[in-house]
């Protein structure tokens, strides 16, 4: 690496011990050079002993503060004591406030306080980090923050105000926060009257279902405000200027599980505070030519939709709701009958069968996505009721009974499901990963279903494949014309029919419903495209490094 030129550096007291501390554009390092002379009884003196090296990257500190040596300081609400000694050899002071990688991506905050011999000397310091922390353009200062009072087991308002106002507080970021009211309050808050100029970021305090209304928001009124028509399934998305955060306060949480690697709302914070980014797919989902949603984690039909559909109605349960409605859903055993029809992403690096992870910097993502912007590939028109499997014109065509299709914008990792539905999709990559699974004995999916907990490839069983697509299209078999299309008459109307039809059959219903992104779309034909934008997370998936700060192996950005 670069050697950086030194813009401070001194010898400073840390714990009663000496310190070289030292401060370029990258890094501040504290290394030990001397303890301090310790008398034991008998008068035998410690030798002095050099100590280890410390580093902590720029871009990581959260804040610095000048200490008040006669009364301490004010730090999170606890008031610290100075250590005697070093309030009569070095009566100056300054605290760092930094970001400390703990275990299993979980990022903590950290201070370090250094003592100084002279005021001028600490306030050089004080100010000297500071500049480097203006010079950080990438962290936000103003924020508007949507707490959903009602995600998950309801703890949205306590996390912000516990857990998060105080780190944004502390790194001088102002926000104005709106506890939501209703469903889709924040969505058409961003949609229509947020002054959007004003802020560096939104973050919403909430699950998948909340991340999902601020998606909608902004990537509406962006659309809106340049002229693209959402109801086109070929238009490019124009890319949003702002960046999405979230504090995980919701069921599954899988959008920043994924993403950060935990759901931690400290994590998160901290994240946001850095002003991390990482861009993400967005699917857009139409039926007929008219926009129904948009996707970035799942789409699914068969299982994980009924498995939505009945949890919904079980919202009391709170995240449980998933695991009894889940349990309930597979007792069930329902199987679709229907028509998938594909465009493979063939010219790109990578398979779903990856033992490869998306991480920040990804170079697949960016290899990938270069790509797509560069060289959009053409939509071909197919005739998508043809026989079992076949290829027209770049699509492919796959009819049969399926258990479930799932639709993977990015892994889908979630607490439940730690390597998630697709353990190699990619977060910017321009496509999605499209897992069918056909129907087989309950035991062959029970299998498959405990495989997205294990360590065991969940696509290496017969009725299971998945493939990496840009666009796809599904067509149920019993397809009503649009005006009759009321998925939960003709559901229940057809099941009698079909059940009159085949006595024999396990009395499947014709429609299952599709769960995009934890919410229930009113249509079961729908058609697919998946774009990679540059709506930016303000959080990424790192690495987990050793306990001494070193600078990121990563880039903290990288745009499309
Ligand atoms: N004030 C509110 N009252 C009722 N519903 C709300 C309110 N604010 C937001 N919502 C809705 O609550 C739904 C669920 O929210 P959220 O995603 O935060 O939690 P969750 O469903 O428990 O978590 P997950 O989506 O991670 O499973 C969202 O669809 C959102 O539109
Ligand atoms: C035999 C018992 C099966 C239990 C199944 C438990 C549920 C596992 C959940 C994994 C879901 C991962 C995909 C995430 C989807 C989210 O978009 C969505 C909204 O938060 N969550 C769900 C549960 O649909
Ligand atoms: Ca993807």
């Amino acid at each position: 690496m670069e050697k950086q030129p030194r813009l401070l550096a001194s010898q400073l007291l840390l714990k009663n011990s000496l310190f070289e501390v030292s401060l370029n554009r990258v890094l501040l390092t504290w290394k030990e050079i001397a303890t301090k002379k310790k008398r034991v009884s008998g008068g035998i003196h410690h030798p002095f002993k050099v100590g280890t090296s410390h580093g902590v990257s720029v871009s990581e500190i959260l804040a610095v503060r000048e200490l008040d040596v006669d009364c301490g300081t004010k730090d999170d609400g606890r008031w610290q004591k100075m250590p005697q000694k070093s309030t009569e050899a070095y009566p100056y002071a300054f605290t760092v406030s930094y970001v400390e990688r703990a275990w299993q991506h979980r990022w903590r905050c950290s201070d370090v306080t250094f003592h100084c011999l002279e005021g001028a000397l600490c306030q050089q310091w004080v100010q000297t980090i500071r500049e480097q922390l203006t010079a950080l353009t990438s962290r936000p200062k103003h924020l508007l923050v949507y707490i959903n009072p009602y995600g998950g087991k309801q703890q949205g308002e306590r996390i912000y105000e516990q857990k998060v106002a105080p780190l944004f507080t502390l790194a001088s970021i102002s926000t104005h926060v709106i506890v939501t009211e209703h469903a889709n309050h924040a969505r058409d808050h961003l949609r229509t009257e947020a002054e959007l100029k004003k802020y560096d970021g939104v973050v919403c305090v909430g699950g998948d279902g909340m991340f999902s209304e601020m998606v909608h928001g902004l990537v509406s009124r962006t659309q809106r405000d340049n002229g693209v028509d959402q109801n086109s399934p070929e238009e490019k998305l124009v890319p949003c200027t702002l960046r999405i955060g979230i504090i995980p306060a919701g069921s599954t949480d899988c959008i920043c599980y994924a993403t950060v690697g935990i759901n931690d709302p400290v994590t998160s914070a901290l994240h946001i505070i850095v002003g991390d980014a990482q861009p993400m797919d967005v699917c857009s989902v139409h039926h007929n030519n008219t926009f129904l949603r948009y996707s970035v984690s799942l789409l699914g039909y068969g299982f994980y939709g009924d498995m939505l559909a009945d949890s919904e109605r079980k919202r009391w349960m709170g995240p449980a709701r998933y695991d009894f409605s889940g349990f309930k859903t597979f007792l069930t055993h329902h199987y679709y009958e229907g028509t998938v029809s594909f465009l493979p992403a063939t010219d790109i690096l990578g398979t779903p069968r990856d033992k490869t992870r998306c991480r920040a910097g990804c170079f697949i993502c960016q290899h990938n996505g270069q790509l797509y912007s560069e060289d959009a590939p053409e939509i071909c028109e197919t005739d998508p009721d043809v026989s079992d499997s076949e290829y027209k014109g770049g699509w492919r065509v796959i009819r049969g009974k399926f258990l479930a299709i799932n639709a993977a914008s990015m892994s889908c990792a979630c607490p439940r499901s730690p390597k998630g539905l697709s353990p190699a999709a990619h977060l910017a990559d321009g496509t999605t990963d499209l897992i069918l699974v056909r129907k087989c004995s309950r035991f062959n999916f029970l299998r498959h279903l405990l495989r997205h907990t294990s360590k065991y490839d969940q696509f290496d069983m017969t009725f299971v494949e998945v493939h990496r697509v840009r666009r796809f299209r599904f067509t149920p078999r019993y397809c009503q014309s649009d005006s009759e299309l009321d998925l939960r008459e003709n559901g229940k109307r057809l099941f009698s029919q079909i059940c009159r039809d085949h006595p024999a059959c396990s009395c499947s219903p014709a429609y299952s419903s599709w769960n995009c992104d934890g919410e229930i779309l009113p249509h079961a034909a729908i058609e697919v495209g998946c774009v990679t934008t540059p709506y930016n997370l303000l959080c990424k998936y790192t690495v987990h490094s050793e306990s001494i700060q070193t600078p990121s192996l990563f880039p903290h950005f990288f745009t499309l």
